[in-house]
């Protein structure tokens, strides 16, 4: 599945436009990282682009075809999205959450079948949280509801994985478990990926591609490596930046320092 974005614009209600003029392309597979500043509109792009809020104008498109073409249900079969893990927190069952992502495949009124609920513990382990299993998700740390959420958003079975910021919340081990993740999602399955995130470490080590968004409203899109540089960290997010690579077992591992407040 091919994903685009062509000449999206955005501002809530009548107010001026926090995303101006956005051309991108997700190609199967690949992994897109988005950054930018607190309050930028990063959660916002991620609702515009699968359609939950409308763009003021240009279109998403899965494929060459305006999402808002798609039938819904067909949609969300093809798009699971991973939400800040605040507020969403009902009286439901870790298990009964992660069913919940089988729901765009299953009829009106109809019950998750035997292989539902097999998907669903699939995920469940491949996320590494069967101790949580019987849990409810309004007694849980924000860190545990969120591999909740992307074991629901892996059982969905998606073409496309949209996460708003999932390494946030998480320990050093669950951060390296999801971006496991969502690299072997892209590379054995050819599931494409989007994430915001605040963590440039993260964007350089698994995303193809890189938005990064700054607070007048232009971006920079293209490979994570020529848009997370110095110049343009220093530009969007307004501080001093230091991007080493440490060699560590052969392997390059790029490390972002913010140093000063410009
Ligand atoms: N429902 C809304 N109505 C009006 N303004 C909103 C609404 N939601 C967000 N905003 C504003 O839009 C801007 C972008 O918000 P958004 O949540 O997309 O930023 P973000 O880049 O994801 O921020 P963060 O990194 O802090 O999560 C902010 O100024 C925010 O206050």
């Amino acid at each position: 599945m091919i994903f685009e974005v062509a000449n999206g614009c955005f501002g809530y209600g009548s107010g001026n436009e926090i995303l101006r003029n956005l051309n991108f392309r997700v190609p199967e597979g690949k992994i897109l990282s988005v950054l930018g500043p607190n309050g930028v509109g990063k959660t916002t792009l991620l609702r515009c682009m699968m359609g939950l809020l409308h763009w003021r104008k240009g279109e998403s498109r899965i494929d060459g075809k305006n999402i808002h073409h798609i039938p819904v249900r067909e949609l969300w079969k093809r798009i699971a999205y991973v939400p800040q893990a605040k507020g969403n927190a009902l009286m439901y069952t870790a298990e009964e959450m992660v069913v919940l992502g089988r729901c765009a495949h299953l009829g009106m009124m109809q019950q998750p079948k035997k292989k539902d609920l097999e998907l669903a513990r699939e995920a469940i382990e491949m996320v590494g949280v069967s101790r949580l299993c019987g849990k409810l998700c309004s007694q849980m740390s924000g860190g545990e509801l969120q591999m909740i959420l992307i074991a629901r958003a892996l059982t969905t079975q998606p073409s496309m994985l949209v996460l708003d910021e999932p390494e946030s919340n998480l320990d050093f081990k669950n951060q390296l478990i999801i971006l496991d993740i969502i690299q072997r999602l892209a590379a054995e399955q050819g599931i494409s990926c989007v994430f915001n995130t605040h963590y440039p470490d993260h964007a350089l080590k698994i995303s193809n591609q890189a938005l990064l968004l700054d607070k007048s409203g232009r971006y920079i899109f293209g490979e994570s490596a020529d848009v997370i540089n110095c110049e343009n960290m220093e530009r969007s997010f307004e501080v001093e930046v230091y991007i080493d690579h440490l060699d560590v077992g052969g392997a390059s591992i790029a490390s972002v320092v913010p140093l000063s407040i410009l």
